[in-house]
């Protein structure tokens, strides 16, 4: 089975490539570049920073394996987040059972509706249980909710609204419920693993520690290579 992962920059994918020993191949296709591990089983993408961008790379990218009549079985959205605390704390990994839209919806004088109580599409997308099971055994990810957003929390308020609106999440990040669009368009399953490299919270951008979460990202593709190439999609 091909798996599509997809980044948003470029550090990332280069740090999931570093998991794979072997050169990587640059593949041009329409509007985006793949980066293509010896093998061939497995793409990676640098989709641009949030929702929208990665949505339209990723629809790029499955359309053009579709296309090549080499289609892709799997697309992981993965890269660094921030980590709802204490459950998550910075250096940790979490996998999504479940890719949220934190902020697609509308604001009403009685608080925050989602699109989907205005009667439109959808605000969560579920990976399959059992390979998020698989995921979280072999890399010692935390499961639970994912949030995508379009801005990133700078307050302490609103990383509290958010856990309040949304219990289980235990990570943010701006790409995860965009890729989620694209895969489902394509009837692929999609997961989405964060290293944690700041608390969701107080902005403090010179706090991030980038390093060490690419470092975990790193790690974590290294021990997952084996579990993605061997999952059969039945199982979902
Ligand atoms: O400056 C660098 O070297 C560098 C290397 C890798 C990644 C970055 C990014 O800035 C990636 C932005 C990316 O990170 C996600 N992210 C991380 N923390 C949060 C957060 O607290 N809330 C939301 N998103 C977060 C997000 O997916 C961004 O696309 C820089």
């Amino acid at each position: 089975m091909r798996v599509l992962v997809a980044t948003a920059v470029p550090a990332e994918r280069d740090a999931v490539a570093r998991a794979f020993p072997g050169p990587v191949r640059e593949v041009p296709r329409p509007s985006v570049t793949l980066h293509r591990l010896p093998g061939g089983a497995c793409d990676l993408l640098a989709a641009g920073v949030g929702p929208a961008l990665a949505a339209a790379s990723t629809a790029a990218a499955l359309t053009a394996a579709a296309l090549d009549a080499a289609p892709y079985g799997l697309v992981v959205s993965a890269g660094i987040g921030g980590g709802f605390a204490p459950a998550a704390p910075v250096g940790s990994l979490v996998v999504a059972d479940e890719i949220t839209a934190a902020d697609l919806g509308a604001e009403t004088a009685d608080g925050f509706l989602p699109v989907t109580d205005l009667g439109f599409g959808t605000v969560t997308h579920r990976p399959p249980a059992e390979l998020v099971r698989a995921v979280a055994d072999a890399t010692g990810a935390r499961p639970g909710t994912v949030l995508t957003g379009s801005t990133v929390t700078g307050t302490a308020e609103r990383a509290a609204l958010l856990r309040a609106r949304h219990p289980r999440a235990l990570a943010e990040a701006m790409e995860g419920f965009g890729v989620a669009e694209a895969a489902a368009a394509h009837g692929v399953p999609v997961l989405e693993l964060r290293a944690v490299s700041n608390p969701v919270g107080p902005r403090d951008r010179a706090a991030w520690r980038i390093g060490d979460a690419l470092t975990a990202l790193t790690d974590a593709f290294g021990k997952l290579a084996p579990v993605l190439t061997s999952w059969n999609p039945h199982d979902r």
